[in-house]
Parts: structure tokens; C-alpha cells; sequence
């Protein structure tokens, strides 16, 4: 039996904060703005895999007013949710990613995200792509004010 998941996050760029991507930080003179670290590609992750089991979303199970997420970090948020994943019976499928941002290029660190995501997942890092589009300049990623993603999540029941 397959499930299927999809996640949406934004966050506004800002300066003094670090930039953290999928669990990597990538150097850059400005980081994402959140209750959170604002990683936001773990953000659409979390998102699509609590859609994949009908659970609801991060902001349900991690509340931006509970000061306990302050600065949180969000692999340890996803770790949470790929545990409730894991009691409903399932194991990853494949999970696609993208990342819209008109600034620094991701593609140095691609890698290195998919093997972290790859990680968290309890997954081989040829189940996870992730991939990086600008939005030519256009809208608020193309003026550079934030960083947005998108995931879709295919997870299978273990055993069947
Ligand atoms: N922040 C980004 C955006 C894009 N890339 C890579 O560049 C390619 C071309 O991007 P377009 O938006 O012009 O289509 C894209 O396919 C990515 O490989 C990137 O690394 N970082
Ligand atoms: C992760 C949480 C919780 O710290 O905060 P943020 O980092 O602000 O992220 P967002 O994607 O706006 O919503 C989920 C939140 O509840």
C-alpha cells in the first residue's frame, strides 16, 4: 500500500541569521527568519510526510508560540515525524524536492542535503533527490526576500 505526501514552506531572508538547507549550512550573507532555525526544505519535507499519513502539519505538532521550538532544530522536528510515520507501518518510497531561490547557488551542496534528508529518513540517498530553481528574478524568491520549497513524499507499508 503507497501513501502519498506534499509540502509547501516559505521563509523571509534576512540578515544575521545563518542559512541552513536540508540540515547543511550553506555560507551566505543572509540566513531564513523563523520561530525555528527556518530550514525550510525540512520544513516541505516534514510537511509532506505528515500529509502522506493524514496527520496534520508542523505547525499542529510543533506550535511557532511553544518556546520550546525556539531555534529548534528542524532535523530533530523531523525526526519526530518520520517517527510517527514509522508507527503507522511505513517505510520511504521516494521523496522529490525543490528548492526556489534566486540566490546562492544549491548546487554545490545538493549532495550533501539529499544525504542528510537521506539520513533522517532511514533511507538510501538514491530514494531523495533534491533540485534548485530561481524564479528569473520574478516574485518575492527572485528579488531575493525569501526561500521557498516544495516536496512530494511517496512512503510504502513495510512488508506488503
Ligand atoms: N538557487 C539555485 C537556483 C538554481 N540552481 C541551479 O541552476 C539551474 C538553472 O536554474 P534556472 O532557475 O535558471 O532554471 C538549476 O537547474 C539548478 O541546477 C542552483 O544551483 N541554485
Ligand atoms: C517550525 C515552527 C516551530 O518552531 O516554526 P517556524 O520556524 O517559524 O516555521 P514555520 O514553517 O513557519 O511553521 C512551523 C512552526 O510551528
Amino acid at each position: 500500500m503507497f501513501r502519498i505526501g506534499q509540502g509547501f514552506d516559505v521563509h523571509q531572508l534576512t540578515e544575521g541569521r545563518p542559512l541552513i538547507m536540508g540540515g547543511i549550512t550553506i555560507p551566505y550573507e543572509k540566513g531564513l527568519m523563523g520561530h525555528s532555525d527556518a530550514d525550510v526544505l525540512l520544513h516541505a519535507v516534514a510537511d509532506a510526510c505528515l500529509g502522506a499519513v493524514a496527520a496534520g502539519d508542523i505547525g499542529k505538532h510543533f506550535p511557532d508560540t511553544d518556546p520550546e521550538f525556539k531555534d529548534a532544530d528542524s532535523a530533530k522536528l523531523l525526526q519526530h515525524v518520520w517517527m510517527l510515520v514509522k508507527d503507522e507501518g511505513y517505510e520511504l518510497g521516494n521523496i522529490d524536492c525543490t528548492i526556489i531561490a534566486q540566490k546562492p547557488k544549491m548546487a554545490p551542496y545538493i549532495d550533501q542535503m539529499r544525504e542528510r534528508i537521506a539520513e533522517l529518513l532511514e533511507a538510501d540517498t538514491n530514494q531523495v533527490n533534491v533540485k534548485a530553481t530561481t524564479s528569473e528574478k520574478l516574485g518575492f524568491t527572485g528579488r531575493g526576500e525569501g526561500i521557498a520549497a516544495q516536496t512530494t513524499v511517496l512512503i510504502q507499508k513495510i512488508g506488503v
